[in-house]
């Protein structure tokens, strides 16, 4: 698992700032900066992932102030939210769809029908997951999924034991998380629904980029497992380790249980002046792996668009080819490889502080040390 790692970690970003809020603020910049600089339009919308969880709040109240501002505009942005109770009413102040019109979509000038949250009252829950991943598709892929981390290191609600390749589907939620979600619902865990509708792991890393926000010390240990140690299936973060452009941003707290040389490391890169908001993948040179359908006209927001309800009528040519994504994605921003780190070269361009930290993180350094 070792070796292979070595070969996936490109592009790997971990930002780390002293506190919630400056981290909150380098994401929101972020996707403030990403959605600019794909200059959407209505037929080329901005596709965004988002969470709900305490973490994300500063991060839409932010968006919401840089809209107000006039900064940005969600106009020709589409979201797609990660996942929703089963059985909990739309209208119950702790459902997702509350949450995400309460603290953004109420604020911002996003047409409803843009608008993508999982229906966990739908008459046929798995027919409602497929249809969530055809329209997903239908707009070409998401281009930035946000999400949180739980403190058991789930993603969305991609419990501890989650496959890897897993899609959008219906998850029994792990008593980790009843317990951790109860503090929403009068610290009661019997008001906690049991079952939730969430976007798989390989929804997530179909996303051209993931950015993730990790905050408190009792994220730490979920952020270690996820950074640190091999792609396990019981820390359903580490999977990101998979994909080409991760971006972690962590407060000070959620590093408590990273390694000081890890946190050294990936600060070095940001000094390095690889800057995650100008050194993100590109936007426009990745191809799209299927052609999206052209979107309904709009009309009126009562009239949704109306995407296949039923996995029978998903095209074929919609479904997602990651093999092509992944050849097309070869640009790295720094080698992170224990081999790459060996050859000198590596660090030539760094200045001399940063050259002897990395320089001392030689595989031969280490064994001269043992011996
Ligand atoms: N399904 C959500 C996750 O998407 C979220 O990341 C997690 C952490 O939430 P918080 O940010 O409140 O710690 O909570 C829930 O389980």
């Amino acid at each position: 698992m070792g070796a292979c790692n070595e070969k996936i970690r490109s592009g790997r970003r971990v930002i780390i700032r002293e506190d919630p809020q400056a981290a909150s603020v380098y994401i929101a910049e972020y996707i403030v900066s990403r959605i600019k600089a794909f200059n959407p339009t209505e037929n080329h919308p901005f596709v965004l992932g988002l969470p709900t969880g305490s973490s994300p709040e500063i991060i839409y109240k932010l968006l919401v102030q840089r809209h107000r501002a006039g900064e940005i505009s969600f106009k020709n942005v589409v979201t797609f939210n990660m996942d929703e109770y089963v059985a909990l009413p739309r209208d119950h102040p702790e459902s997702y769809h509350s949450f995400m019109y309460k603290h953004f979509f109420s604020h911002v000038d996003i047409p409803p029908q843009n608008i993508n949250i999982l229906d966990g009252n739908a008459p046929d829950l798995v027919a409602e997951c497929a249809s969530f991943d055809a329209r997903i598709a239908r707009y070409g892929g998401i281009e930035l999924f946000l999400g949180g981390v739980g403190p058991d290191g789930h993603i969305a609600f991609n419990e501890p034991g989650s496959s890897l390749s897993s899609r959008t589907r219906v998850k029994t939620l792990a008593y980790d998380t009843i317990l951790a979600n109860s503090r929403f619902f009068d610290n009661d865990v019997n008001k906690v629904p049991r079952m939730a509708m969430t976007v798989g792991i390989q929804t997530i890393l179909d996303a051209r980029e993931v950015v993730i926000v990790a905050t408190g010390a009792h994220k730490a240990i979920a952020v270690q497992k996820g950074l640190e140690d091999g792609i396990n299936h019981m820390w359903t973060l580490s999977a990101l380790q998979l994909h080409q452009h991760p971006l972690v941003v962590c407060d000070r707290d959620a590093t408590l249980e990273l390694k000081v040389k890890t946190v050294r490391y990936f600060e070095s890169i940001e000094q390095a002046g690889t800057d995650a908001r100008t050194q993100g993948p590109a936007l426009v040179y990745r191809p799209r792996t299927y052609v999206p359908a052209p979107l309904p006209k709009k009309t009126s927001p009562s009239q949704q668009p109306t995407p296949d309800r039923t996995p029978e009528k998903v095209p074929k040519d919609l479904r997602i080819n990651t093999e092509l994504r992944r050849a097309q994605e070869d640009e790295e921003l720094t080698p992170d490889s224990m081999s790459s780190r060996m050859i000198d070269s590596a660090v030539g361009g760094l200045d001399g502080t940063l050259k002897n930290d990395l320089i001392f993180d030689r595989m031969g350094g280490r064994m001269t040390t043992l011996s």
